[in-house]
């Protein structure tokens, strides 16, 4: 087989592009617990001369696959330096999509599809509680049609289509053949005959997505959860591992266990239809995504993910030609394979795939959903555990939902709910730190022999303050968040303020300066205003105001 050639995207310095600040990625958390220990395959040795060297990847594959369900994926052809500036326009995105084109380009789930643009307030078109999470999905339509693409990214359609064709033609034809050679099936079997083909993804799709931090009523809502726990549905996603800890996997202890940060690997996710596929041998990787670690709880988590989609005709059964399945049998004992071979058994069909995906997308329900989510109505308790389940054109499916294991991090946030610490020599320009027990923000860091000097700005009065630490010593850092209400009447000094699940909000003083004459003023003019309030060590103030959207 001819060695893989390397990701070579198009320039991100042709005339008409945009300047495009940088990713920097989040510090990484210092918690160590409940993280799971994943296996880490180099795709490159798939091109190795030696075939004992190729078998041995092979065989770890295999092992991984079958043991946990998941593993990590390195040396794939894509450098860190091209991944941070795929980041780096998904961050652009966020930073700069107008609201014109997020009314627009809304999605549409009811349709099967994600396609378009996802609001921050849950699965449905219908704006519901706020959840955080926005995306963007590119399905084939999207790639097609420059006009269902957020216009602030029109300039770089080059360089994301160019990745996602990579990562599908390249990245996931290799990653199918190593799967393939577990089965024992021909190199392209996968390839050939399951998976769907055309435009850069298929009947999959890309996504950009921003999970923003939550508001205590949306963690209380969910219990920390940001997507419950499941499977995808597809054959193959790949995600990146990013520095913000919130996808969480299920360990053969049934526990969930956080996947660790490995800086430029993907995180390789088995899908149903492989489950199906392979007779049982492949788990489909059970995950969720939760909240992170108290360290991390006020980051934004910028993710981007691949989803590799089976032929939307088929309906999938094991690969009878695989010498594995042949010579082993399938694996009955649990989960979707499990499922579809009951109802063939009945002599009823499967779900197509088209079926199988969509059905989940149109039906699919939010962590915040309070009336769903409880034991009798999609929750059920097995062996004392809170599992969510649903059925899907007569296929059952059963998965955990639960919280307890997450105890030890809800004590630890309860204290640690302020301030944390971390080392002096991790802060960056505009980082958070405390100065003199003021919360602050960093305005210039320098180093000189052995110490820091930091020099930043109260976030709350604007005061420059300074301090010199010793570069190995640590500092403290003030958790910051921000979250925005709609404004409903000023009372003299105050502004009664709406939380968005309606609850009334009046201990924020109208700031003085600017920012309270203009709200007093746009109040006044009769305009609906949503209020920004930055809240840290128990002080909260309004920071900016703006207009808002149609429909709010
Ligand atoms: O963002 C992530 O890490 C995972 C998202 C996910 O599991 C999904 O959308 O299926
Ligand atoms: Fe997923």
């Amino acid at each position: 087989m001819a060695p893989a050639a390397p990701f070579n995207p198009p320039s991100a310095d042709l005339p008409g592009k945009p300047f495009v600040p940088e990713w920097v990625p989040p510090p990484v958390t210092r918690e160590k617990h409940n993280f799971a220990e994943l296996k880490s395959i180099d795709l490159s040795l798939l091109d190795s001369e030696d075939p004992a060297v190729v078998d041995d990847l092979i065989q770890q594959v295999k092992v991984a696959i079958r043991d946990d369900g998941f593993l990590f994926l390195e040396n794939y052809g894509v450098s860190l330096e091209q991944l941070h500036r795929q980041f780096a326009l998904a961050q652009y995105l966020y930073n700069n999509i107008s609201e014109e084109d997020k009314e627009r380009l809304l999605f549409h789930p009811d349709s099967g599809k994600w396609s378009g643009y996802k609001h921050p307030y849950g699965f449905k078109r219908h704006r519901g509680a706020p959840d955080g999470i926005e995306q963007f999905n590119w399905y084939k339509p999207d790639w097609e049609d420059i006009n269902r693409v957020p216009t602030c990214l029109h300039p770089f359609m080059d360089e994301i289509e160019a990745f996602s064709n990579y990562l599908t033609k390249s990245v996931n034809r290799r990653l199918l053949t190593v799967l393939s050679r577990v089965l024992e099936l021909p190199d392209d079997y996968l390839w050939d005959n399951v998976q769907s083909h055309g435009s850069p993804t298929g009947e999959g799709y890309f996504r950009h997505a921003l999970f923003r931090p939550v508001q205590k009523q949306t963690q209380e809502a969910s219990k920390g959860l940001r997507m419950h726990g499941h499977t995808d549905f597809g054959l193959t996603t790949l995600l990146f591992s990013v520095p913000i800890s919130c996808l969480q996997i299920w360990g053969r202890d049934e526990q969930w266990y956080y996947v660790p940060y490995k800086p430029g690997a993907l995180v390789i996710n088995i899908g149903d239809t492989l489950e199906i596929v392979s007779g049982g041998h492949f788990k489909a990787t059970r995950h969720r995504v939760f909240r992170p670690p108290a360290d991390q709880l006020h980051e934004e988590r910028l993710s981007l993910v691949l989803f590799n989609s089976s032929i939307g005709d088929l309906r999938m059964a094991p690969a009878h030609d695989s010498k594995l399945i042949q010579r082993e049998g399938c694996v009955e004992e649990q989960g979707v394979y499990k499922e579809f071979k009951k109802l063939t058994s009945q002599g009823k069909l499967v779900p197509t795939n088209r079926q199988w995906r969509e059905i989940q997308i149109a039906t699919c329900t939010d962590p915040t959903d309070t009336v769903n989510n409880r034991v009798g109505a999609h929750q059920v308790l097995i062996d004392g555990k809170v599992m969510h389940q649903r059925e899907y054109m007569g296929v059952k499916v059963v998965l955990p939902d639960d919280e307890e294991h997450s105890q030890t991090f809800e004590q630890h946030q309860e204290h640690a709910s302020d301030t944390y610490r971390a080392p002096v020599k991790t802060l960056r320009q505009r980082a958070h730190v405390i100065i003199r027990g003021r919360p602050c923000q960093v305005t210039a860091i320098r180093s000189s022999g052995t110490s820091i000097h930091l020099v930043a700005q109260d976030i709350f009065t604007g005061r420059s303050l300074s301090d010199e630490v010793g570069s190995t010593e640590s500092v403290d850092i003030p958790i910051v968040r921000r979250h925005e209400y709609q404004l409903v009447n000023i009372d003299e000094d105050f502004l009664n303020l709406m939380t968005p699940d309606g609850t009334a909000k009046d201990d924020v003083k109208v700031p003085d300066g600017e920012i309270g004459n203009q709200i007093r003023q746009d109040f006044d003019a009769g305009k609906d205003l949503l209020i920004a309030v930055l809240s840290a060590m128990s002080e909260e103030q309004a920071i900016s105001v703006k207009e808002a959207p149609k429909g709010y």
